[in-house]
């Protein structure tokens, strides 16, 4: 099978300061991306700009601020983005697809299979996927907010090897290099909690038109290889530095990937949905879980924090709120207020009806 890559470019690569179109960097990603599909690498594009192209071409001078402007911007803006990237990669006889997402269709197990099945489908027609959030029908409470996070979601769905993070920097330093000139460099990031060891200020928002800055990207790296994903945050001007650092060279700031959960389905669990609750569990329920790997049952309840549903995402916590492991819940949390710490066979007479012997099963239980 060949490497899938999933490269992503942000609005500070893609445009220049006045907002139009940075031609002549978006012809070399291009070429970079013709170049190495033709070597037998799977492709995914993740590609921002909408909002800051649509504003542009609408005549505004800074980013649109209130929601309805910046979805109105992102409308104009998508269609041009995809008319440049169609018309250019039609000089090299490439078909692209243009894919617009938004959190819950990653949340729902049922569209994040679809969404799947559909990349898997776009692979085996050869054409190459384009992505971006749905901005213009996206709500405050399923959006990914920002395309760093939204290429690390699909970097996992698709099971890539490697997440290229391009952006208007080289890599990432100790402190944002526009406004501390001696920043240190940071060339290998093993684990992300080094980061905190080194300080790493990511200051605010980032460039005019951009979104998140470097903290989205961190965040994004912490996601992707959580995934086992190897990811790199690298210049969007230079495109074939991916090249290179597919091939070893220490270039942009790289991270090292972690062991990836052993199925899609518990990837899914682990990186694909947001947990709604937190079960604290008492020290038993704790080590059975996290080495005896069994299931979670109501007489190792400690206590429960949110309200959520059966079927819902939540968090396993040890006494000290330290998250242990993610699952699926067969219970809602008012449930397990009557059931917890009980014994599975007192459920139907606390419940008046039998439910799960369970309350998250182990295939539906990944440890942090
Ligand atoms: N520690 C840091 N290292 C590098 N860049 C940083 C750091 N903190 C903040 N930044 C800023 O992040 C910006 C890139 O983020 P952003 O504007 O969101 O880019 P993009 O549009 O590519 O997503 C850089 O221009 C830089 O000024
Ligand atoms: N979906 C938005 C992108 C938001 C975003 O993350 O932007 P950026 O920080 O430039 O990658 C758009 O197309 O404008």
């Amino acid at each position: 099978m060949s490497d899938t890559l999933v490269i992503k470019v942000g609005t500070s690569s893609l445009t220049r300061s006045d907002g139009r179109l940075a031609l002549a960097t978006i012809a070399a990603l291009i070429e970079t991306i013709v170049d190495l599909r033709a070597q037998g690498y799977q492709i995914v594009l993740v590609s921002s700009g909408a909002v800051g192209v649509g504003a542009a071409r609408l005549g505004m001078t800074e980013r649109p601020k209130t929601i309805a402007l910046k979805q109105a911007a992102a409308a104009v803006g998508q269609g041009i983005i995809m008319r440049v990237y169609d018309d250019l990669f039609r000089e090299h006889q490439q078909p692209v697809a243009q894919i617009l997402l938004t959190r819950g269709d990653l949340d729902r197990r049922s569209s994040y299979i679809n969404a799947y099945n559909t990349f898997q489908e776009l692979f085996r027609l050869g054409v190459m996927p384009i992505v971006n959030e749905n901005d213009t029908v996206a709500v405050d409470e399923l959006k990914f907010g920002d395309n760093d996070t939204l290429s690390a979601r699909v970097a996992s769905l698709i099971d890539a090897d490697w997440l290229f993070l391009l952006t208007d920097v080289d890599r990432l330093y100790s402190a944002d290099p526009r406004k501390f000139p001696d920043a240190q460099p940071i060339f290998q990031i093993d684990r992300i909690e080094d980061l905190t060891a080194l300080q790493v200020q990511t200051g605010g928002k980032g460039s005019e038109w951009g979104t998140g800055g470097m903290e989205t990207k961190i965040a994004a790296a912490a996601i992707a290889t959580g995934a086992g994903v190897k990811t790199a945050i690298t210049h969007g001007q230079f495109p074939q530095y991916i090249e290179r650092i597919l091939h070893g060279e220490p270039l942009g700031t790289q991270f090292t990937p972690q062991l990836r959960a052993a199925n899609a389905r518990k990837r899914w669990i682990a990186h694909g949905l947001i947990a709604v609750g937190k079960i604290y569990l008492d020290a038993g329920a704790v080590a059975a879980i996290s080495t005896g790997g069994k299931s979670l049952l109501p007489a190792g309840i400690a206590r429960i924090e949110g309200e959520f549903e059966a079927t819902d995402a939540v968090q396993l916590c040890d006494a000290s709120g330290k998250e242990i492991a993610r699952g699926i819940v067969n219970y809602s949390s008012s449930e397990l207020d009557r059931i917890q710490g009980h014994r599975s066979t007192d459920i139907i007479d606390l419940l008046g009806y039998l439910g799960e012997e369970t309350v998250v099963h182990r295939d539906n239980l990944v440890l942090s």
